[in-house]
């Protein structure tokens, strides 16, 4: 079997010295395969992403475990070899694409400027850009290219932000929450979006979401998450055909209508399961 792209041991990671936010996390990425990290709020998702993409506030500490990108240990790099690495090869996808972009450069000013460390003049750099923003399904892209973000829908600016990730050729792309600040038409047009890009990009893809429909449509595997864990993975048909986890049972049997709202419930299961599960389990 190949190396994984990425490979997350036993990873512990506190806030403040005291919440345990991460706790002996298991997780892996290949090449060419997208995978979900499903769980409630407060689970511990976007701390693991952060981990990964060394964007850890300083408040945060990773008490174990290692992270290892392309079967390098990254945890512990210094930032700027973490700074090399986001750029080149971890791309990241936010939920909210305003905080993505300067408010007061035009978005094409952007995508010149997150190619810094890629060979080519300004001008190219703006037609890859383009090209990219044609790629991503803006109508326009030329012009779309003179706007400020602010001038863009919410479904656009995120487009925008997906073409800003993919310009660097990333080995791996992060996508946090890619589509819970959109309504549910354009969640639906990014979701085809990147349906389609899976098609013809080859690096690997970690979906980081509540929302079990994204993981369906577009996830080969998905790790769950509950109170800082990684309670189980697998392939996303097993998982969610054969959920071991009451949890991950749990969430599957609430009304995927509901699990669609920002505001839904996600269920909460009680001790007894919890402990009953640990004690049968060989995670
Ligand atoms: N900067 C911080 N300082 C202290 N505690 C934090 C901080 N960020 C997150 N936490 C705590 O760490 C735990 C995990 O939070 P995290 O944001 O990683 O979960 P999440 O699953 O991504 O939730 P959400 O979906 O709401 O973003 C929670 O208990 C949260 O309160």
């Amino acid at each position: 079997m190949t190396e994984p792209l990425l490979a997350i041991r036993d990873l512990t990671i506190d806030y403040a010295g005291h919440v345990q936010a991460v706790r002996k996390a298991n997780l892996e990425v290949r090449l060419g395969e997208a995978v979900g990290l499903v769980g409630e709020s407060g689970s511990g998702k976007s701390t693991l992403a952060s981990a990964i993409t060394g964007l850890l506030p300083s408040s945060s500490r990773i008490l174990s475990g290692d992270i290892a990108f392309k079967g390098q240990v990254i945890t512990g790099a210094d930032r700027r070899a973490q700074a090399a690495l986001r750029g080149d090869e971890i791309a990241m996808v936010f939920q909210d694409p305003m905080t993505s972009f300067n408010p007061v450069l035009t978005i094409g000013e952007q995508l010149v400027d997150f190619q810094c460390r890629m060979p080519g003049s300004p001008m190219e750099k703006l037609n890859r850009a383009v090209a990219m923003l044609a790629r991503v399904g803006i109508p326009d892209p030329a012009l779309r290219a003179r706007a400020y973000p602010h001038e863009l829908s919410g479904g656009m600016r995120q487009r925008c932000a997906i073409a800003a990730a993919l310009l660097v050729n990333p080995s791996l792309l992060i996508a946090d929450e890619p589509t819970t600040a959109l309504d549910v038409t354009m969640e639906a047009q990014i979701i085809h979006l990147f349906r389609e890009l899976r098609r013809d990009y080859g690096g690997g893809i970690l979906i980081v979401t509540h929302h079990l429909g994204v993981v369906a449509e577009l996830c080969d595997r998905v790790y769950v998450m509950y109170q800082g864990e990684v309670v189980e993975g697998g392939d996303v048909d097993d998982i969610f055909h054969r959920p071991r986890h009451p949890y991950t049972r749990a969430l599957l049997a609430c009304d995927p209508a509901r699990i669609t709202e920002r505001t839904s419930y996600l269920p909460v299961i009680s001790d007894s399961e919890r402990a009953g599960f640990l004690r049968g389990s060989s995670l």
